[in-house]
């Protein structure tokens, strides 16, 4: 690429934007001025960009006329009030937030995916990035979905606390510290302890029983493949774990795949670093494995012991990179090499 743009990051400070920033420099983004945007609680700081240090700036206060990327890496309400601001002053928005990834003219990618659905950025010059289990859930199963189809899958998530931002990380190091010191503890943002424990319930639960973090799974898994037959059944649950986020799954396909088939096939597609079950120690935990990599790992790939054409998965992968800021800049990178 000869040519540079200019580029906002929106929520710079947060764990999403400063590793949007950390993949701009080491994947030698074309950038041209960089802007660094946050609240008033962190403007005047100083980040690090390749050999430059650059001031945060108010959100609030910034004209995006002249800028061409706007990556979005704040809460969904924030999203809400400035991502269409940006996106009216002519930059193209890449939005991590949930706020508009179900909205049917704002594109929803995984580049692995659905890289065409890019070309239709311009109903509202935004794109959206699913959250971090879709990306990983879907970076497995869409070539599985592609060679047999999919009918239903059941999953349940192990999510790290980092998956609410800085403060998750801050609220399970201080529970632990303390309840390692005989203190009592403040469940701070999550709803009970989560130090030493797992939390089966994220956010309110829907009058059908499922949380709203559980049937935005199914939605946008449908909503990628262009597919709204396939049902997914979805249980989020929270561990203390600080970075990494996890799936169990069972997929129950259209027609019989083997477990060596799906190795075979996955072992070929993008994204994926496959462990092959072949020793005692090849499987992936968040933590070991996945977090500070860029890819989905897969392993324990099983075929179901009864009658159902059904494959079982373990994924593991980086929440805050391929969860978010990497599927993020992986986004532009095509809109700039092929659309814009
Ligand atoms: N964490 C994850 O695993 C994933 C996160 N996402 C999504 O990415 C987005 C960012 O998440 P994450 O980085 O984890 O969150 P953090 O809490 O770590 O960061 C939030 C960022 O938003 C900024 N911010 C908050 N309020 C405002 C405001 N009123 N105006 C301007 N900036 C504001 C904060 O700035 P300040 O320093 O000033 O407070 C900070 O830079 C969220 O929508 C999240 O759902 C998606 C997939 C995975
Ligand atoms: N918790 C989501 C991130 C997200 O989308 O959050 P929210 O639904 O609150 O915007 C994830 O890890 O992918």
């Amino acid at each position: 690429m000869d040519r540079v743009v200019n580029v906002a990051i929106v929520g710079a400070t947060g764990l999403v934007g400063e590793a949007i920033l950390n993949f701009i420099a080491s994947r030698a983004f074309p950038v041209g001025e960089l802007h660094l945007l946050a609240s008033e609680r962190s403007a005047g700081n100083s980040m690090e960009f390749s050999d430059r240090h650059l001031k945060v700036r108010v959100l609030r206060d910034f004209d995006f006329s002249a800028v061409d990327v706007a990556f979005f890496a704040v809460d969904a309400d924030v999203s809400l009030e400035f991502a269409p601001i940006a996106a009216d002053a002519g930059c193209l928005v890449i939005d991590c937030s949930s706020a508009f990834r179900l909205e049917p003219d704002v594109p929803l990618v995984v580049p692995e995916v659905n890289p065409e659905s890019i070309a239709d950025y311009g109903m509202r010059n935004m794109i959206s990035c699913p959250g971090s289990q879709v990306i990983q859930v879907l970076t497995a199963l869409a070539p599985i979905h592609n060679e047999v189809g999919l009918d239903r899958v059941s999953l349940s998530t192990y999510q790290p606390v980092s998956g609410v931002g800085k403060q998750g990380v801050e609220a399970l190091a201080k529970q632990t510290a303390n309840l390692l010191n005989a203190r009592e503890i403040d469940p701070q943002c999550f709803t009970k302890q989560i130090a030493f424990n797992v939390i089966p319930k994220m956010g309110d639960v829907l009058e059908n029983g499922y949380t709203l973090e559980e049937m935005r799974i199914q939605w946008e898994i449908q909503k990628v493949l262009q597919d709204d037959a396939v049902s997914v059944d979805a249980t989020c649950v929270t561990v203390p774990v600080f970075f990494g986020t996890s799936v169990s799954l069972c997929a129950e396909t259209k027609a019989y795949i083997s477990a060596d088939e799906t190795k075979s096939l996955l072992a070929q597609a993008e994204g994926i670093d496959l462990l092959n079950d072949s020793g005692e120690s090849d499987f992936a935990t968040p933590v070991t494995e996945a977090a500070g990599q860029d890819a989905v790992f897969v392993s324990r790939i099983r075929e179901d012991l009864g009658e159902r054409q059904a494959i079982s998965l373990w994924l593991s992968t980086d929440n805050i990179r391929k969860g978010a800021a990497l599927n993020a800049v992986q986004v532009a990178e095509i809109a700039l090499k092929n659309y814009i």
